[in-house]
């Protein structure tokens, strides 16, 4: 039984003191963990914030990246030892933000996911296709290879523990959702792949989300496919009320 977890995705939104002032007005009426497990990732900077709003509470942290080294010449990277210190529980990895604005490769994303993994954090791996890779009918292949890449030289038990996020380019930011059954569709390719690289035991444990205009009027929708867990939502998880719908979505 795979438990839905929604996660919001700041983006680079929010200081501190608006990240305690979010932290305080949601932390009370968020689900039990074991029903909908409620996740904000924030950017590095708002993160210590975060963690001690969030102590004690149903909301699970994260960080939107890191690097796959723990420590180095490295500068103005964040390091997966020291967020797992700092008692982080997610890193997303490889969003498309990351993948287009700071040419970040499969390979470096496989990296990334190894780092969090060795770091006891669990990674949520972005994958999602280009518009002009849907029109081109080239979706399932473009996220079967970036899924295989980012998996690569994972153990079964690693990828049975972790998330995926489908976000589709075209439909992030732009109020475009894919409809409830493209992103089953995909997300059930995503499910194939795991199940063709591992075995059936690991594709039912791993967790697929979608992302990409995740509103509190489409969410209910979306995670009533089989084979979608969760929700990564960017815009409608800045303010405390829509989260709060998105991760009662259940109620
Ligand atoms: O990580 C979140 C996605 O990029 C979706 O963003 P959005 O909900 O604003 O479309």
């Amino acid at each position: 039984m795979r438990t839905p977890i929604i996660a919001g995705n700041w983006k680079l939104n929010n200081n501190p003191e608006d990240t305690t002032k979010f932290v305080n007005a949601v932390k009370d009426q968020l689900p039990d963990s074991n029903k909908v497990e409620s996740v904000i990732a924030a950017p590095a900077v708002d993160l210590p914030a975060l963690l001690a709003a969030a102590k004690g509470s149903n909301l699970h942290t994260a960080a939107e990246n890191c690097y796959f080294e723990n420590s180095g010449a490295f500068t103005g990277e964040t390091s997966p030892q020291v967020l797992n210190e700092m008692g982080i529980n997610y890193v997303v990895i490889g969003h498309s933000e990351r993948r287009d604005y700071f040419h970040e490769t499969d390979e470096d994303i496989n990296k990334k996911a190894h780092a969090v993994l060795d770091n006891q954090m669990t990674p949520i791996i972005c994958c999602g296709e280009t518009l002009e890779t849907r029109e081109a009918g080239k979706t399932e292949e473009w996220v079967q290879n970036q899924v295989t890449a980012a998996l690569k030289e994972l153990s079964a038990q690693q990828v049975a523990g972790l998330v995926i996020a489908y976000e589709p380019i075209w439909a992030i930011g732009t109020g475009k959702t894919a409809t409830s059954d493209q992103a089953q569709e995909i997300c059930h390719v995503i499910r194939e792949t795991v199940k063709d690289l591992y075995d059936a035991t690991t594709s039912d444990n791993v967790r697929i989300q979608y992302g990409g205009s995740v509103k509190p009027a489409n969410v209910k929708d979306l995670m009533s496919k089989p084979d979608i867990d969760g929700g990564l939502v960017g815009g409608a998880s800045l303010e405390p009320e829509s989260f709060l719908q998105l991760v009662n979505y259940q109620d």
